[in-house]
């Protein structure tokens, strides 16, 4: 669930739904807007040793710095906090539009909307998240009606597709497993959905819609290009992370989660990310 990725469009993109999925190299810190490039060091890495460190980059790449300064930052008050510029957030707020969903639900916002601020959420402008309930239709024409050949994953829970919605936007689309629909997994997927619904922060993934048909449940969320975080830390891509990427991993994910803890107004257990 966690996505670590949006900006991180060249190396480790997919950590979550951290947007999970590490979803995106090279991003703004969750905290402060700055961008970070640890994207650069994938490319940097030799495959030799492992232990190349780029120097091009002062102390600021010091991973004792970038720690000190990201453990700091974490227990910085909201209210403190610089918002960010709308600059560094303006690709970020456009809502994605779905011409061949159906209707569009809104959930509840977050009573923390302003502890959003400066934490690398995207608020968009709107005063509520909402996303699009599909049909089925929508959903067999995006995944060639879950043509194997898209399959681009199998979770404990289902499987996963790459799929492209009518408006031509990439997806990856979850389709649940058919339990027998029990009133306690219905219950279960409608609080999936409305908590990732609200879920706005640049490393985690975007929540596009759904759909619940009888017995049949799908999320759709933002795809995440250029693999697992798994794969990128294995270095089963032919290349070696250095430590200093590692850390900033390290760093996307304790952001995540510390957002889905502090500031999304869930406690979450750390077993659902
Ligand atoms: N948003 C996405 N973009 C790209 N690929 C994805 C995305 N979500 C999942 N995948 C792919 O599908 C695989 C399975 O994902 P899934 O989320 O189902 O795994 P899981 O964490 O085991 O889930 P579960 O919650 O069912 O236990 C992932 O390892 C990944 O390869």
């Amino acid at each position: 669930m966690v996505d670590i990725e949006r900006d991180r469009a060249n190396c480790c993109d997919r950590s979550a739904m951290m947007r999970s999925p590490a979803k995106s190299l090279g991003s703004r810190s969750p905290i402060d807007g700055r961008r970070k490039s640890w994207g650069d060091s994938c490319d940097v890495a030799s495959g030799s040793s492992g232990s190349s460190v780029t120097t091009s980059s002062s102390s600021s790449r010091n991973p004792l710095s970038i720690a000190a300064r990201a453990i700091s930052s974490c227990f910085v008050t909201p209210k403190d906090r610089s918002p960010p510029s709308s600059g560094n957030f303006s690709e970020d707020n456009k809502t994605p539009s779905h011409p061949s969903a159906t209707t569009q639900e809104s959930f509840p916002a977050s009573s923390q909307g302003s502890m959003r601020q400066g934490m690398g959420i995207h608020s968009g402008g709107r005063s509520e998240p909402s996303v699009m309930r599909f049909t089925m239709s929508d959903i067999t024409k995006a995944t060639k009606n879950f043509s194997p050949s898209l399959k681009i994953g199998q979770g404990g829970s289902g499987t996963v597709y790459k799929a492209k919605l009518g408006d031509g936007t990439v997806v990856a689309i979850k389709r649940l497993k058919k339990n027998g629909y029990q009133s306690h997994l219905r219950t279960e997927f409608h609080n999936e959905i409305q908590t990732l619904a609200q879920i706005e922060h640049q490393n985690l993934v975007r929540l596009h819609g759904f759909l619940e048909d009888q017995d049949e449940r799908i999320i759709v969320v933002e795809y995440v290009t250029n693999g697992t975080l798994r794969e990128h830390l294995d270095c089963q891509r032919g290349k070696v992370l250095e430590l200093s990427s590692r850390l900033d991993v390290a760093i996307d994910v304790a952001h995540a989660i510390t957002y889905l803890h502090m500031y999304s107004g869930w406690n979450l257990p750390l077993h659902a990310l």
